[in-house]
């Protein structure tokens, strides 16, 4: 018989399925603490969770039978995946079902935003009958910005349509022609904050979306314009908000995500009559909630039954012998992957991956998952070894594996190419007997140095004195390079410089080296 614990008052009508299997017990649970949860997880095979319960790495030392742990939800925050990983025990989540639910809550938001019902609805319960304060605007002919068009935000944009709104798009792997599909135009980030009326962002919080929408974007808006935030807490800078609502920049705003959950009795947020919020109910429906507990019971079913499942978010087990012989190069794949995802720009159509040498005569797979998770990583929320082929699969990302009989120059190689609208761009790397992880090639520049920190990628013309005058700019920013390769193919063409700094370089030092004549594109990257 195996046990579940449920905990978070997940849907009893989703998890029937748990109740009416033969071989399964199921216990339900609210609020323990994390020691209370050490002390009784020994019991169970399996936990299920909301996003009340962290799930940590203490739990799952004490959880001897633990073999998954199920979030009945999109977001894994809660759920320590790399301890999970490494007691092998799966993690999955239900990332379709709540996706409804979040898209209604934006436009009920949108909705509240536009005509203050929140506001008009205190006032009036209050004995007030004001009706001049709350003249609203309409949404129809107005401009709507989604920023990150996944599933919810493809589904807000859906709906925005119907309402005959204007949709502008952003998101990295949304092709045209799916935009076109969608009836949205495509356009960057400034851009929509300068055109939209309202801007609703659905991304997930990643180190490049963190404050995407901050001081500078906020300068570039329209005034009136108003902002709806039911995606993560930290996406949009709360700060950088409140002070383009004093300034009159900001008309309106909805938030039901918050940085710090919940916020504390002094938030900003919570006295500024023009903010409104709720406490993280996007996923709060009776559908939603009965969606997510049906596809996280059936997964678990399958699990604990040994049968195929889809839904996991962390690493499946590899066979012993291929383990053996391809582990040493997972670290060097992702690197590989992280490397080259962040020098392109806009939707990648198709990634490319070439073993040779010692690679070529087993299976690479798990390797391959492991690149491009890397590739992915910078763009996707959760996305890891288990899911990163499926998410490029649903986003229309071709991948080509090939082998090549051997490499001339080394004992193994990986050579990685990325397809965009914009062209490709390749990079190579080889794990190498004493030096570790390098990489060796970039487009068609031989380099060589150590994927790893902070990094700077600079496309030149080889000319004298562009070495000192790049070192100089950086040193006199009081940014140290610690390691720095130059590679070109003829004297006085087009060249490559990779530097390895101590620490960030800052945004306004980049602006100072694009200045410099000889420069053609600088990216700044961490590894
Ligand atoms: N409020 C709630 O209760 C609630 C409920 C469900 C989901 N969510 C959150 O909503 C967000 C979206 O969920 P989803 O199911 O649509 O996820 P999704 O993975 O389907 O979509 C996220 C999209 O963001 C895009 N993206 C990544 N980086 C980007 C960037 N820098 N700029 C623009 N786009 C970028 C991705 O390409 C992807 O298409 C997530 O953060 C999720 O955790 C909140
Ligand atoms: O369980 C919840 O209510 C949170 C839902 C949401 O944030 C998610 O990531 O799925």
């Amino acid at each position: 018989m195996y046990k579940v614990l449920v905990m978070d008052g997940i849907s009893d009508m989703g998890i029937q399925l748990l109740y009416d299997a033969p071989d399964v017990e199921v216990e339900k649970k609210n609020g323990l603490t994390e020691d209370e949860l050490v002390a009784i997880i020994p019991q169970y095979d399996a936990l299920l969770v909301r996003s009340a319960t962290k799930v940590t790495d203490r739990i799952m030392g004490a959880g001897d039978k633990l073999k998954v742990v199920g979030r009945a939800g999109v977001g894994v925050d809660n759920i320590d995946l790399e301890a999970a990983t490494k007691r092998g025990i799966v993690v999955i989540n239900a990332p379709d079902g709540n996706t409804i639910a979040t898209c209604e809550l934006t436009f009920a938001m949108m909705m509240s935003v536009a005509r203050m019902i929140p506001q008009a609805y205190k006032k009036t319960v209050g004995g007030e009958w004001d009706r001049k304060t709350f003249v609203g605007v309409e949404l129809r002919n107005k401009v709507l910005g989604v920023l990150g068009m996944g599933r919810i935000g493809s589904e807000v944009a859906r709906r925005a349509k119907a309402f005959g709104m204007t949709v502008l798009g952003y998101d990295p792997f949304l092709t045209e022609e799916r935009a076109e599909k969608l009836g949205v135009k495509l356009g960057t980030v400034n851009e929509i904050c300068a055109q939209a009326d309202f801007i609703t962002v659905h991304t997930p919080l990643t180190s490049e979306t963190r404050h995407m929408i901050s001081r500078p974007q906020f300068e570039l808006m329209k005034k009136g314009a108003r902002i709806i935030n039911c995606a993560r807490g930290g996406i949009i800078d709360e700060m950088a908000l409140v002070e383009a609502i004093d300034t009159g920049i900001v008309a309106g705003a909805a938030f039901d995500v918050f940085e710090q959950e919940p916020p504390t009795a002094d938030h900003p947020f919570l006295n500024n009559p023009r903010i409104i919020v709720t406490p993280h109910l996007g996923a709060s429906t009776v559908e939603a909630q009965e969606n997510v507990a049906i596809d996280v019971s059936e997964e678990v079913l399958h699990i604990l039954r040994d049968e195929p499942f889809k839904n996991a978010v962390n690493m499946p087990p590899v066979p012993a012998n291929v383990l053996n012989k391809i582990q040493p190069y997972f670290g060097l794949g992702v690197k590989l992957g992280e490397f080259l995802g962040q020098t392109v720009e806009g939707a990648i159509s198709e990634i490319t991956v070439s073993f040779s040498g010692d690679l070529i005569d087993t299976d690479t797979s798990p390797l391959t998952r492991h690149i491009v998770k890397g590739v992915l990583s910078h763009q996707l929320e959760g996305v890891n070894i288990v899911n990163a082929m499926h998410l490029a699969k649903t986003r229309g990302v071709n991948i080509v594996v090939q082998t090549s009989a051997a490499s001339q120059t080394f004992t193994n190689l990986i050579t990685l190419t990325l397809k965009t609208k914009s062209g490709q761009r390749t990079a190579a790397g080889t794990l190498l007997a004493g030096y570790g992880e390098r990489i060796v090639q970039i487009d068609q520049f031989p380099v060589d140095f150590a994927p790893a920190g902070h990094l700077l990628l600079i496309s030149h013309n080889d000319k004298p004195g562009i070495i000192g005058k790049v070192g100089t700019l950086l040193g006199s920013n009081d940014v140290n390079i610690a390691t720095m390769q130059v590679g070109r193919k003829t004297f006085g063409g087009s060249a490559i410089m990779v530097l390895t700094t101590d620490k960030e370089t800052p945004k306004d030092v980049i602006k100072q080296l694009e200045q410099l004549p000889e420069l053609i594109a600088v990216a700044e990257l961490t590894l």
